[in-house]
């Protein structure tokens, strides 16, 4: 019987988890998010993160600017709020308007603020197993599978997409947990074979309802990044979800499979900046 993973779900038994932390160690943590311009999906997934803030019991402070707002001024806000003793963690919402350059953004804010896990230090300590934050997605993609109690060691995994948000971390923390890991991308050769051979197989790709049961060795676990809307409005995933349902032994559904689980690691890693930044201005 096919095991449809409940994001929302454990989303929420997160935040539960960290709300009771927070009060029984009467933690004070403030998160601090930009957001630049008009995406609308942005402003919602902004919102979004402001709630479950409020849910959780950590401030949460939205710095939004106009879509003219100049990188040098950007990066002028960043550096006003790496100096702020009162703010554990910086966000700034992507994708940004084409005249900002992102990596200059991520590399400005101070990496024991990066709360979203993307600069570079933070992906250094990744890849050699130092502490430090993880991207969001990514280790809600590992605390998915360790809640489901789907094992990671010794499993193949086959990871399809190799961006720097989800497919690169991805990879990495499942290497971390012991597993076998593929990276297949955009250039790889007979990627269904390859994608056949996964116990966990992980699609990032950004193309709605592309990876099909000829893609999906019976029995596996499929976890699903892509979010899009097709034409009749629905939202989907990078996987034909009806095609592939009845083959596979777990599935993450779009939505409320990983995306939930992505803001619910951002307020992870907001009380992991706190609790670092108190224990430093003890010492
Ligand atoms: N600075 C960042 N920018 C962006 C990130 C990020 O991690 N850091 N990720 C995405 C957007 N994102 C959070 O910012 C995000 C996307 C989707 C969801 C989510 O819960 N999706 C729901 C469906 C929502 C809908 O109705 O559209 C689901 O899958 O169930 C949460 C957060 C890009 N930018």
């Amino acid at each position: 019987m096919m095991e449809l993973i409940n994001g929302k779900a454990i989303a929420a038994e997160i935040k539960e988890e960290l709300r009771a932390q927070l009060i029984s160690n009467s933690y004070k943590v403030t998160l601090a998010v930009i957001l630049i311009g008009n995406d609308p999906a942005s402003a919602i997934y902004v919102k979004n993160k402001h709630q479950s803030c409020e849910e959780t019991g950590i401030r949460s402070l939205v710095l939004s600017f106009p879509e003219s707002l100049t990188q040098a001024a950007l990066l002028e806000q960043i550096d006003m709020l790496n100096q702020r003793d009162d703010v554990d963690g910086i966000l700034v919402q992507l994708p940004l308007p084409e005249a900002i350059d992102q990596q200059a953004v991520i590399q400005a804010i101070r990496p024991d603020k990066d709360v979203d896990g993307f600069h570079p230090q933070n992906i250094g300590a990744l890849s050699t197993g130092h502490p430090g934050f993880a991207p969001c997605t990514p280790a809600g993609i590992i605390e998915l599978l360790k809640r489901s109690h789907i094992g990671i060691a010794g499993k193949e995994c086959v990871v399809v997409g190799r961006s720097n948000i989800v497919g690169k971390p991805v990879a990495q923390l499942l290497l971390r947990e012991n597993a076998t890991v593929t990276i297949c991308h955009s250039q790889t050769r007979h990627l269904a074979k390859i994608c056949q051979r996964a116990d966990i197989l992980i699609v990032a790709i950004g193309k709605p309802r592309a990876i099909n049961r000829d893609y999906v060795k019976p029995g596996a676990v499929v976890i699903d990044v892509g979010i899009h809307r097709d034409n009749t409005g629905k939202l989907c995933g990078d996987v034909d979800f009806n095609d592939v349902k009845e083959i596979v032994s777990a599935i993450t559904p779009v939505p409320g499979g990983v995306g939930p689980m992505t803001i619910s690691m951002l307020m992870k890693n907001c009380l992991m900046a706190a609790i670092l930044h108190q224990l430093n201005r003890v010492s």
